[in-house]
């Protein structure tokens, strides 16, 4: 069973209408006693850094979120809050991951940065199972985690930012899985199967 993290900077819709497709078993919820219950946690984001810590926090979910052992897959704004802190609202995130999120330069290109781009894989991990640089993936963000030991792949747009990172059990992706097609069907299936088999 997989619980999706229900706060206001979730898109809970794309999310959950994804892994309907995947015929998984999930809940949207934002109750810790129900959360824990689940076996591993989908944590969506679309929204402002600083605002979307503020609600986690009226819940408890942030200090919840960062002491479970839970495998927790964070996209897009929740891989950037596993990170200490980001520069938009100049906030302080959760802390799981070493690191600030930074502003792409906006005198270099568009930003944000939105549409499909490939990613460049670093190191081997079970979340990126049959996906290959060659692919692309649906990205929309203005900020980016610099490269870190936890960066698992990486994407250039102005600069190599990290797409893919891990620590213990918390897997975060910049790109929206859920609105990339095949490719992002199976890195959420390997979530799948990461959990099922542990
Ligand atoms: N789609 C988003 O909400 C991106 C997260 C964050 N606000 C950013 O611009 O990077």
């Amino acid at each position: 069973m997989i619980g999706i993290i229900k706060y206001q900077a979730g898109n809970l819709a794309s999310v959950s209408n994804a892994l309907d497709r995947l015929h998984a078993d999930y809940i949207v919820s934002d109750n810790l006693e129900e959360l824990e219950k689940v076996d591993a946690i989908i944590f969506p984001g679309v929204g402002h850094a600083a605002a979307a810590m503020d609600d986690l926090r009226s819940k408890d979910l942030d200090v919840w979120l960062k002491n479970t052992k839970k495998p927790v897959l964070g996209i897009c704004l929740g891989m950037q809050l596993f990170y200490e802190s980001s520069e938009e609202g100049d906030c302080k995130a959760l802390g799981i991951i070493p690191g600030r999120l930074k502003r792409f330069d906006s005198s270099k290109a568009k930003v944000p940065h939105m549409g499909w781009n490939k990613f460049e894989s670093v190191k081997k991990h079970p979340i990126l199972r049959g996906i290959e640089n060659k692919h692309f993936l649906y990205y929309v963000h203005g900020y980016y985690a610099p490269q870190s030991e936890h960066t698992l792949a990486t994407c250039d747009y102005i600069e190599k930012f990290t797409a893919v990172t891990n620590k213990d059990n918390f897997i975060g992706v910049q790109f929206h899985p859920e609105k990339s097609g095949q490719v992002g069907s199976l890195l959420l299936q390997n979530f799948l199967d990461m959990v099922n088999s542990s």
